[in-house]
């Protein structure tokens, strides 16, 4: 496959404050309400589940041809740093470049920002080399505010540009204004707690995300 770096506008990376934050459902209504490709490159765990490649491709309803083989995939439910060496196998990042795609990309990360990929190489580092724009996927409880301004102010170290926050959960006023106030980017989306995951509740919460050119347009204006 011809890989190359898209350019930012080209879509996003969904990182999160944590592992089961919500990346992949959010992954998914994203990619349903911008016509996205989805691409998974670090899959751990796939010895307890079959990953989120699958899970997107049901949750979104996208073709095959829009859904693009992870990278690596390793068994054991760690980092990939902890997973790679029980296999034997050392993750080249540098052979790790998004795969050319017609339509905007979603790139979903593994755990949060701090995760180590190899002895060198941690998730933020590898969302600067990718240089797409980051949505943070955070709870909306008790304990998002510290979890999310400390992301936030790693994303800013970096020199990462956010193009917003999605609260995942039970709405919550006082987080998201806390967010916004003291993170100073936009919460672009509320999720709140789904009876049922499935295509049909991430097809109505894609309803209600804007588009990426507007997302897009508000980061640039940020600047
Ligand atoms: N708003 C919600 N309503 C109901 N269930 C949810 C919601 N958000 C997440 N879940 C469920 O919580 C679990 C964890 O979510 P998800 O898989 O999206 O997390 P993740 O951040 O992608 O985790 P990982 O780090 O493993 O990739 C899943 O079973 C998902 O369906
Ligand atoms: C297996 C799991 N679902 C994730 N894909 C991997 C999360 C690694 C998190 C590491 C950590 O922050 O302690
Ligand atoms: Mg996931």
């Amino acid at each position: 496959m011809t890989h190359a770096s898209p350019l930012p506008h080209r879509g996003v990376f969904v990182t999160g404050t944590d592992t089961g934050v919500g990346k992949t459902l959010v992954s998914a209504i994203l990619a349903k309400a911008w016509h996205a490709d989805y691409w998974k490159p670090l899959q751990t765990g796939v010895a307890d589940e079959p990953g989120d490649t699958p899970s997107v491709m049901q949750l979104a309803d996208l073709a095959p041809s829009r859904v693009h083989a992870p990278f690596v995939v390793l068994q054991a439910p760690l980092s990939p740093w902890a997973a790679a060496p029980l296999e034997g196998v050392r993750i080249d990042t540098d052979a790790l470049t998004c795969p050319l795609t017609a339509s905007p990309l979603i790139v979903e990360g593994a755990g949060g920002l701090l995760v180590p990929i190899n002895d060198e190489v941690m998730m933020i580092d590898l969302i600067a080399r990718l240089g797409l724009p980051v949505v943070l996927v955070a709870r909306s409880s008790l304990g998002t505010i510290n979890h999310t301004l400390l992301s936030l102010q790693a994303l800013k170290a970096a020199g990462i540009a956010v193009a917003g926050v999605v609260m995942n959960g039970p709405p919550s006023a006082g987080n998201r204004l806390a967010i916004e106030r003291f993170g100073k980017v936009p919460v672009i989306a509320e999720v709140p707690s789904l009876e049922a995951v499935d295509p049909a509740t991430v097809a109505a919460q894609a309803a209600r995300v804007p588009t990426l050119a507007a997302m897009m347009e508000a980061m640039a204006s940020r600047r």
